[in-house]
């Protein structure tokens, strides 16, 4: 069944159009990622959702009911932000349980909610502390609580965990999947981080400029996007496109070629400068230039590649994508 609909959603603030005919579909229980770069119209899109602010045209559909006319807190939702917006004179029990206090709800209903997400979240030795006697990754866990006491059709988290350090971060992103997975619930999820989208998401939408450019799974949009930005977009390192004349082919058209996808190779068609190296540990990175043009070359393993080196390198043909003067996909 679809949870969450949005039907041609437009939004201008003043004369600039910000959202512009946003059609998506969003199943119970996916979990779904708006990505984009910074200022596409990700978070306007969500607070569309949630209701804070108006479409300027279109509609949202939650299940069967069109929301338009109804307010945040009667929409089912529960959102989260990046910012944890913690009460920081109540503790965590309290800060979980007080929006279940003001709809009313019986007492021991709300301390078996509070118990239960406490629980999932290994919140559960934290429940008298005080927000400032928390770490930020427990603070974004009490945020995310918060959000599941409410049992809400649906949870909107607005780059929740930005504000946590790389390794917090990739933690705390498994156990949001974990979480997803036990709760069943379905979840929109805005990040500017490709990472995070590919690997969080059953379906990915990829914002730009306030339009949709793809909608699929992560790995339908890393092996076939439909333009030059998606391609360029979805992957780390990020796909190398150069002009498709170098390996042979029409002038007019760019090649993409994936880090992972290059290789050393004696007879290869692409002489690089290495510029930089990145040893991993596990894979090795190049840095270098084609000609004029930079590339990007993950090699698995570890190498003794030096800069100013210069290498030759291969490419497997099978996965290389071409683009068009307009960057949409092309056929060699
Ligand atoms: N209340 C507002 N009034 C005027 N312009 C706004 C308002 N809110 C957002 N915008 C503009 O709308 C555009 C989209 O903003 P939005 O915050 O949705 O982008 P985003 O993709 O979430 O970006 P980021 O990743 O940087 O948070 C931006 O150009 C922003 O300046």
């Amino acid at each position: 069944m679809t949870a969450l609909a949005l039907k041609k959603i437009s939004k201008s603030f003043d004369k600039t159009q910000v959202l512009k005919d946003i059609d998506i579909e969003v199943n119970e229980g996916e979990f779904v990622v708006f990505v984009g770069p910074s200022g596409c119209g990700k978070s306007t899109l969500l607070r569309v959702v949630a209701g804070l602010e108006d479409a300027s045209a279109g509609e949202v559909w939650i299940g069967d009911q069109c929301v338009n006319p109804i307010p945040p807190s009667k929409r089912g939702i529960a959102m989260v932000f990046q910012s944890y917006a913690l009460y920081p004179h109540l503790n965590v029990s309290k800060n979980m349980s007080l929006a279940l206090k003001q709809e009313g709800i019986p007492k021991d209903e709300i301390a078996e909610r509070v118990a239960e997400a406490s629980r999932m979240l290994k919140l559960d030795g934290y429940l008298e502390r005080y927000p400032s006697e928390l770490s930020g990754g427990q603070r974004q866990r009490v945020a995310i609580g918060r959000a599941i006491v409410r049992k809400p059709k649906l949870f909107l988290l607005d780059e929740p965990l930005s504000n946590l350090d790389a390794a917090l971060r990739m933690n705390t992103r498994v156990e949001l999947a974990n979480l997803h997975k036990q709760l069943k619930a379905t979840m929109i999820y805005v990040t500017h981080d490709q990472t995070e989208a590919m690997t969080l998401a059953d379906k990915i939408v990829v914002l730009r400029d306030g339009q949709v450019e793809q909608i699929g799974s992560p790995m339908e949009l890393y092996n076939n996007p439909v333009n030059q930005f998606v391609a360029g977009f979805l992957g780390s390192p990020a796909m190398n496109f150069l002009p498709a004349d170098i390996i042979g082919k029409d002038a007019s058209l760019s090649v993409g070629i994936r880090p992972e996808d290059l290789f050393l190779a004696d007879d290869g068609p692409l002489l690089a400068d290495v510029t930089h190296v990145e040893h991993l540990g596990g894979d090795t990175n190049l840095i270098a230039t084609v000609g004029e043009y930079n590339m990007t070359v993950r090699l698995f393993g570890q190498h003794d590649i030096e800069p100013d080196q210069q290498v030759k390198l291969g490419f497997d043909a099978a996965k290389a994508l071409y683009f068009s003067a307009d960057g949409l996909r092309a056929s060699s």
